[in-house]
Parts: structure tokens; C-alpha cells; sequence
């Protein structure tokens, strides 16, 4: 079965995730960039990322730090500003979602400081 065990720390993530998910409006960054919508994207990215595949980590308790969750974030904006043009849509997406997702994660660091 799975075992979804709600430590604190697995809390806050989930808290976290939801925070950023809601900053991503047109849910761009929710699941991976579909290879048959765009053929070449795996020639370009070699690390890709997804709101979807970090919520698959904490259920599977993969991140054993906060700066590790931070880790897969930061890959999501990179990915995304490296293979799309920085006068683009996805781009502009990218950084604005860099921009509220400092803010979530410096109060996420406080909070998990706290909790020990
Ligand atoms: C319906 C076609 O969808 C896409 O072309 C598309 C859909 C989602 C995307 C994306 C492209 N590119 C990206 O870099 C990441 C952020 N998300």
C-alpha cells in the first residue's frame, strides 16, 4: 500500500509544492514537457523536471533536505529558460516563477528550522 507517512517535514514539502503549483497559473511546470508536443526537448535537456515527479519524490521520502527540494526546483527554472528564448512566454514564465518561488522558499527555510 502506500505508505504515506505525514512526518512534519513531508507536511511542509506538500505545503511548499502547493504554494509553488499555485504560481503556476497556465500549469506549464506540472507535468514533464511531452516529447511528442516537443521532439527535440530531451536533445537539449538532460536533467528535466516537474511540479508532478517532485510530489512523487516527497510520497517516496526522497528528499532528505530542504536545499534537496530546492535542488529540483531550481532545475525546473533552468530547463526551462535554457531551452526556451529568453523572448519567450515559457521564459517570462520561468521567471517569474524564480521570483515567487524565492519568496515560498525562504519562508519554507524558516519554518523547517523550526521544526528541527
Ligand atoms: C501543447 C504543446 O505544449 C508545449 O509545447 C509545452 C508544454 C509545456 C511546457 C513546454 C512546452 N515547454 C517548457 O519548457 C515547459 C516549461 N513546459
Amino acid at each position: 500500500a502506500l505508505e504515506v507517512q505525514l512526518t512534519p517535514f513531508n507536511i511542509l514539502l506538500r505545503a511548499v509544492l502547493s504554494q509553488l503549483q499555485e504560481k503556476d497559473q497556465y500549469s506549464i511546470f506540472a507535468q514533464p514537457v511531452n516529447s511528442n508536443e516537443v521532439p527535440d526537448y530531451l536533445d537539449h535537456i538532460k536533467d528535466p523536471m516537474d511540479f508532478s515527479t517532485m510530489r512523487k519524490r516527497i510520497d517516496g521520502h526522497d528528499y532528505r533536505s530542504l536545499e534537496e527540494f530546492e535542488a529540483d526546483f531550481d532545475l525546473i527554472i533552468f530547463n526551462c529558460m535554457k531551452y526556451n528564448a529568453k523572448d519567450t512566454f515559457f521564459h517570462r514564465a520561468a521567471q517569474r516563477m524564480q521570483d515567487h518561488g524565492g519568496a515560498i522558499l525562504r519562508r519554507a527555510r524558516r519554518e523547517a528550522e523550526r521544526i528541527g
